[in-house]
């Protein structure tokens, strides 16, 4: 095993193997907020369980969180209804694109898992209806947010949540399909924007890396000792972080990377090192399937210096 003493090092020396890739791949513009982002940044953070951080980058910019906040979601989810959440969103992954409609279908309304749109959607919508307003349910999920990073000062872009509203069709026909299957409970509107809410919170890879560390350690948070999630419930999350966080490419990040990972249209991906530490990286363009490009490689880089990997 490394001694703390090299991270810095190492985060230094995966910098620089990445930039030759800075210019790769492309910032999502289906959301006409985000397509506003610098596209030249890059940022990487771990946290260990003893609290100290390393950093390289712009690791106090602020991102989108996008599609990691499913994790969140699905966190809180797990904490109020456990189990009974898998009669409404499956543990498969989907091998399609994160936004798509097809097996939805064929499937009856039911998501292959809560890592996909569709999956997150109906997590909102438990969510919502056991907090029967978008304002409480967000804030919930907001304040969890709050606690787990130590940040109280952790919002939203309201301008990034407005954009995908507006242009947030394929969301809002997931939504009226599986309302149709009757696997949505709310006016879907509601579901959605709540959703959308969730997504424009906004988080630095310091934040990020700090809030995700409870995962690393079978649900308790090795700095506050706090229990957010059950010894089984974590290794559920953890599993469908590695089977399904990143998609139709989550098969190419367990080969690549080997680590559970989730990442999210705003270029950020969180990555967590069971029992070691936990990793956020930014990186705002993406490859083609909606995955941080060199948030990606610079991970791939990292797993292969340290040797850390599950396998
Ligand atoms: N992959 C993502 O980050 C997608 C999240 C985005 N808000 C969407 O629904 O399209």
């Amino acid at each position: 095993m490394l001694n703390e003493f090299n991270y810095q090092q190492i985060l230094n020396e995966v910098y620089d193997e990445t930039i030759p890739y800075f210019q790769d791949g492309k910032v999502a513009d289906y959301i006409p907020a985000l397509a506003k982002v610098n596209p030249e940044q890059f940022a990487m953070s771990i946290t260990l369980f003893n609290g100290k951080q390393y950093h390289v980058g712009v690791c106090d910019e602020k991102f989108s969180i996008q599609s990691i906040s499913k994790v969140y979601t699905f966190t809180k989810a797990l904490q109020l209804f456990g189990t009974k959440l898998y009669k409404r969103v499956g543990k498969e992954p989907s091998g399609n694109p994160f936004n798509s409609l097809v097996q939805l279908e064929y499937e009856k309304g039911i998501p292959r898992n809560p890592f996909i749109n569709a999956g997150a959607i109906v997590v909102t919508d438990a969510l919502l209806s056991y907090f029967k307003n978008i304002d409480k349910c967000f804030n919930d999920t907001l304040s969890f947010i709050q606690e787990t990073s130590d940040n109280e000062t952790i919002g939203f872009d309201r301008n990034v949540w407005f954009s995908e509203y507006q242009h947030g069709h394929r969301n809002l026909a997931l939504a009226n399909l599986m309302k149709s299957y009757n696997n949505i409970d709310n006016l879907v509107e509601d579901v959605v924007k709540t959703y959308f809410k969730h997504c424009s919170i906004e988080m630095s890879t310091k934040e990020l890396s700090r809030s995700m560390l409870f995962l690393a350690n079978h649900g308790i948070d090795p700095i506050n000792g706090k229990e957010y999630v059950t010894h089984e419930q974590a290794k559920r999350i953890n599993a469908l972080m590695l089977t399904c966080g990143h998609y139709d490419a989550s098969g190419e990040f367990a080969f690549y990377v080997g680590l559970p990972g989730k990442s999210g249209v705003g270029g950020g991906i969180v990555a967590i090192v069971p029992k070691v530490m936990s990793i956020a990286v930014f990186s705002p363009r993406l490859n083609s399937w909606g995955n941080s490009l060199c948030g990606t490689k610079a991970l791939e880089i990292f797993a292969k210096k340290t040797g850390l990997s599950i396998f």
